[in-house]
């Protein structure tokens, strides 16, 4: 594969050296502000400078997954999910080193504003621009709509719901420094506040109180011990060999797949409809989990190896794509429960996990507003109550996801991930060859029994789609700003389930989704004893280990739901006697 080389965009060229025999200069914090404000992808990486503009379009783990990086220290969370050969890679791409301790700017992605170089003679206006790192002025950008003109935020202009948006970011963007200012900022009088978009902030400001209340401090010197704990807990796993994947495991894996497959055939062949659809769910069930891993490079550590096991198991053999899996999956890894960015809570007209949700956000994911319209008001009422009725049908809605994604080709057109895409369509060509014509088709003798059979087999799958968001439903979707570190960030933001070791076959991996998100490459059957030492890190550092047991998580997701539709029935109300006093002001 051609690798395209870094450029040095508007700045004067250091000197290249991969090698390593040249030290690479040391860049300013101004002058990479500069840069991303020219709009350079630059992100920090072991204290050097990386320029990944030239690579994005190569990238396998899409571009959004690096511009939620831009502007910050990134290297927990490249880490975290490269390979050794991509890490190497991404030497080609550095242009200069930093000195001292990174403090993260907001990226621009998330609304983060970047001053351009000044023109000769032109003089820096600090006192404008001087705390912007924690996103502080990108709320700012809301008061002064001249400011916004000139901002490098995702757009320029923006409208009311935007506004709003942008409102709930002054809290949610709050740091414990910034908090007592976003009070002061609250205590104004805004004109949102007519259409209960205040009540809406409040809450958000209450959220963030409350994680700030029960984690570690956002001071540098806290998050700063914690990293630096949670990189030697990294060592740690290696040294125990923690990294290599043990193959046996797989190979029981794959012997429940076979039986379920064959149970799923004999009874078809008996003409036990039903009962083989069930068998069929289960195997697509257990699949699912094995996808999981190879999506994430974690049974054979090769990129292309693992990529296309992940493809034969989810285009192949359950109609589904590993790509848009991949693509969604890498920037929940990245912003995980955050409302505007994280896909995996964007369920909107359906579920809402935050009541910031009904402040119709914009998602940067999928790059639209989730309107909080008449037909949503009503679903997420109810929510708490068609949870379940909803998981039923979560297959369904993944392969309308999938098809969008291949038939659009979302993913990369270029590089070394390129190819998959036409993988993928033979495998769901395959797929629809096996089940809707092989099975579907030709071995079942009636219309009922088909619907029936479509139907069962896919309900089956449901505790899959119920243990992927009990992961996170529950947890903060609060946003404490760029000075959270990537540990805690994961460790507030998920959590894990509580089961016997006998169990785990069930779970497939995602009763440790806590200690995944810490370490997403480490194979899925060693995360039992991984959790061991992350409890003792947890301890060691502070932070709450969120563990549920399987019903209590389930109880804690239903009542997450619930307050949000309590959220949604008091803002209704908020709104209904609103809209009264100004038809009796009219009168
Ligand atoms: C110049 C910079 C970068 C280069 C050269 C690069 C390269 C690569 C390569 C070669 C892979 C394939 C998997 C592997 O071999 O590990 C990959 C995957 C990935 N990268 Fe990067 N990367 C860069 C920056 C980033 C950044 C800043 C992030 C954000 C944290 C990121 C997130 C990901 C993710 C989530 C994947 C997983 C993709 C998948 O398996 O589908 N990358 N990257």
């Amino acid at each position: 594969m051609a690798v395209p080389k870094a450029s040095a965009g508007g700045v004067s060229r250091p000197p290249h050296d991969s090698g390593g025999k040249r030290p690479y200069p040391v860049l300013s914090r101004r002058e990479i502000e500069a840069q991303i404000a020219e709009g350079r992808a630059v992100f920090i990486l072991d204290q050097h400078v990386v320029k990944a503009d030239a690579w994005l379009k190569y990238h396998p783990g899409g571009d959004k997954a690096i511009r939620h990086m831009i502007g910050r220290d990134a290297t927990d969370e490249v880490n975290g999910l490269h390979s050794l050969e991509a890490r190497r890679m991404m030497d080609k791409y550095r242009v200069g080193r930093i000195e001292g301790r990174w403090k993260n700017f907001l990226p621009p992605i998330q609304g983060g504003k970047f001053r351009p170089r000044l023109a000769d003679g032109e003089e820096e206006q600090e006192a404008e621009y001087d705390s912007r790192t924690s996103g502080r002025k990108w709320a700012d950008a809301t008061v002064s709509s001249s400011d916004a003109g000139s901002s490098r935020s995702p757009s320029p202009t923006f409208d009311a719901t935007e506004l709003r948006n942008r409102k709930a970011g002054l809290a949610r963007s709050g740091s414990a420094t910034s908090l007592s200012s976003v009070d002061d900022e609250a205590a104004k009088p805004e004109p949102e506040s007519t259409d209960g978009m205040a009540h809406l902030d409040a809450l958000t400001r209450q959220e963030i109180k409350l994680d700030l209340a029960k984690y570690p401090t956002l001071e540098s010197v806290t998050q700063d011990a914690i990293v630096e704990k949670y990189r030697l807990l990294n060592e740690r796993i290696k040294s125990e060999g923690l990294y290599q994947c043990n193959y046996w495991a797989y190979g029981v894996e794959a012997s429940r797949y076979t039986l379920l497959f064959a149970l799923m055939l004999l009874f078809l062949q008996w003409k036990w409809y039903i009962t083989s659809a069930c068998f069929l769910g289960c195997f697509w069930h257990q699949l699912v989990f094995t996808a999981h891993d190879a999506g994430h490079m974690g049974i054979t550590h090769n990129f292309q190896v693992d990529t296309v096991i992940g493809i034969f198991i989810a285009d192949f053999l359950g109609g589904l794509s590993l790509g848009w899996w991949k693509r969604n999956h890498n920037v929940h890894h990245i912003v995980t429960n955050s409302p505007e960015h994280d896909p995996d809570i964007e369920h909107m007209p359906f579920l809402a996990i935050s009541h910031r949700f009904l402040g119709s956000l914009r998602s940067t994911y999928y790059e639209h507003v989730m309107h909080y319209d008449a037909f949503a008001r009503v679903m997420i009422r109810l929510q708490h109550h068609l949870y379940y009725v909803l998981m039923l049908f979560g297959r369904f809605n993944l392969y309308r996801l999938s098809w969008l994604y291949l038939l659009a080709g979302q993913g990369p057109r270029k590089g070394i991930a390129a190819w998959h895409r036409w993988l993928e369509i033979t495998g769901q060509i395959v797929f629809w060859t096996w089940f809707g014509y092989g099975i579907v088709y030709r071995s079942i003798d009636n219309n009922t029994s088909r619907v029936l059979f479509v139907l069962v087999s896919h309900f089956v799958t449901t505790p899959v789609h119920v243990q992927i968001t009990l992961s996170h439903f529950a947890m903060s979707t609060a946003d404490l700003g760029v000075d959270e570190s990537f540990p805690q960030r994961m460790l507030r933001t998920t959590m894990d389930v509580d089961c016997p070791p006998w169990l785990d076959f069930f779970h497939g991996g995602l009763q440790f989704q806590a200690i995944h998100h810490l370490f997403p490459r480490i194979p899925r059957h060693n995360l039992r004893k991984t959790q061991r030492l992350v409890q003792e890190f947890c301890d060691d550092v502070g932070i709450p280990y969120a563990l549920y047991g399987f019903v209590d998580g389930n109880k804690q997701v239903i009542g997450r739901l619930g307050d949000v539709a309590r959220q949604a029935a008091i803002l209704a109300k908020c709104q209904s006697v609103l809209a009264s006093g100004e038809h009796e002001h009219h009168h």
